[in-house]
């Protein structure tokens, strides 16, 4: 399609005769690979200049999945056979890969949106996208899907902008490759979500002493119940229960599988984990080993 011009201020405009896609992460691949599935047009335009960069991009080395393989593939085609139950992030991203190749999606590259609003005259979304060297764009559709990612910028504490006077090394976990280069130091993590925990974890494993400053309070759950995938178990069981009764169970198997986590500083919040998670957003820590190392004190707790 050719751009069309209205005027010299305003951007060219093209018209896509399908929806636009912003993000070429899992959600939008995903959602691309199913609309190819069934011949509708699309546009994918992704802002780096590969797919999925948080996955690639900003973060740790030794990240796999912490939910099982069968929980997380995209539609239409599952993770090979040889892959282990959770993945490792390279054999992830060589299963984004392979995806992307198997339903054929060419994301549109280097290609930021800027804004996107809904023109109730004409009834169409108007997305104006900048491309890398190639000026602006503004495509029209009357569908647009956001899937820009729930992580993809890095929040920076205000805490940590105040430590104005700290000239120690400080890293984003987004940063944050391994713990090599801490061996033998002291190290503060701000934040005990599934991050925070697990960056302590590689620390520990890499010779650094870690304190973990928890601010409020955390639902740490063990990744598996009896062999079976917590979360798996809980999205079955909300199937048939409310979800206050499942909360009720994953606190209760998590007290009897990990002890009470308050004596340690990791204080449960009141609402349960799902009902947290729903409310505010805020993920439960599946522990992959860390509450250990805070059980026998190489990883120090900090109540703020
Ligand atoms: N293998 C996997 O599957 C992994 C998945 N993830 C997922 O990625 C997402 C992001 O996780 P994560 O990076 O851990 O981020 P989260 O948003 O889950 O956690 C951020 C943590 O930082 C704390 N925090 C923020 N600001 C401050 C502050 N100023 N002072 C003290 N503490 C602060 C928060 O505490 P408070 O609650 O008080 O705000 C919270 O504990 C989640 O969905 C997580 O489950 C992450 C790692 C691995
Ligand atoms: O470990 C992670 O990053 C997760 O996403 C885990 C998770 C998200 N929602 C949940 C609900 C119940 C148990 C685990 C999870």
């Amino acid at each position: 399609m050719a751009p069309t011009t209205n005027d010299e201020s305003t951007p060219p405009r093209v018209a896509i005769p399908g929806p636009i896609i912003i993000g070429a992460g899992p959600s939008g691949l995903a959602v691309a690979a199913s609309l190819q599935r069934l011949s509708v047009p699309f546009l994918l335009i992704e802002r780096s200049d590969s797919i999925a960069h948080l996955w690639n991009h900003q973060t740790y080395n030794r990240l796999s999945l912490h939910l099982p393989k069968h929980l997380c593939h995209l539609p239409h085609l599952p993770m090979p056979k040889t892959f282990p139950t959770y993945p490792t992030k390279s054999q992830f991203m060589s299963y984004l890969l392979s995806y992307t190749q198997s339903f054929s999606l060419k994301p549109i590259f280097n290609s930021t949106a800027v804004s996107a609003r809904f023109d109730p005259v004409g009834v169409v979304w108007r997305v104006v996208v900048a491309r890398a060297g190639a000026g602006e764009v503004e495509y029209e559709s009357r569908w647009l899907v956001v899937a820009t990612g729930e992580n993809a910028e890095p929040v920076v504490a205000a805490e940590e902008q105040a430590m104005g006077g700290f000239d120690g090394k400080k890293v984003h976990s987004a940063e944050y490759r391994t713990g090599e280069e801490f061996k033998g130091e002291r190290v503060l993590v701000i934040g005990c979500g599934n991050s925070g925990m697990e960056l302590c974890l590689d620390l520990v494993e890499h010779g650094a002493t870690p304190f973990m400053v928890v601010r409020s309070g955390v639902h740490v759950l063990p990744r598996e119940i009896l062999g079976i995938s917590t979360f798996g178990l809980a999205m079955n069981m909300l199937k048939w229960l409310p979800m206050k009764m499942v909360d009720r169970f994953l606190v209760m198997v998590a007290k009897i599988m990990l002890g009470d986590t308050d004596k340690y500083g990791l204080k449960r919040p009141r609402l349960g984990p799902l009902e947290l998670k729903k409310t505010t957003g805020k993920t439960p820590v599946l522990d992959i080993g860390t509450l250990s190392f805070i059980k026998t004190g190489k990883i120090k707790v900090l109540l703020q």
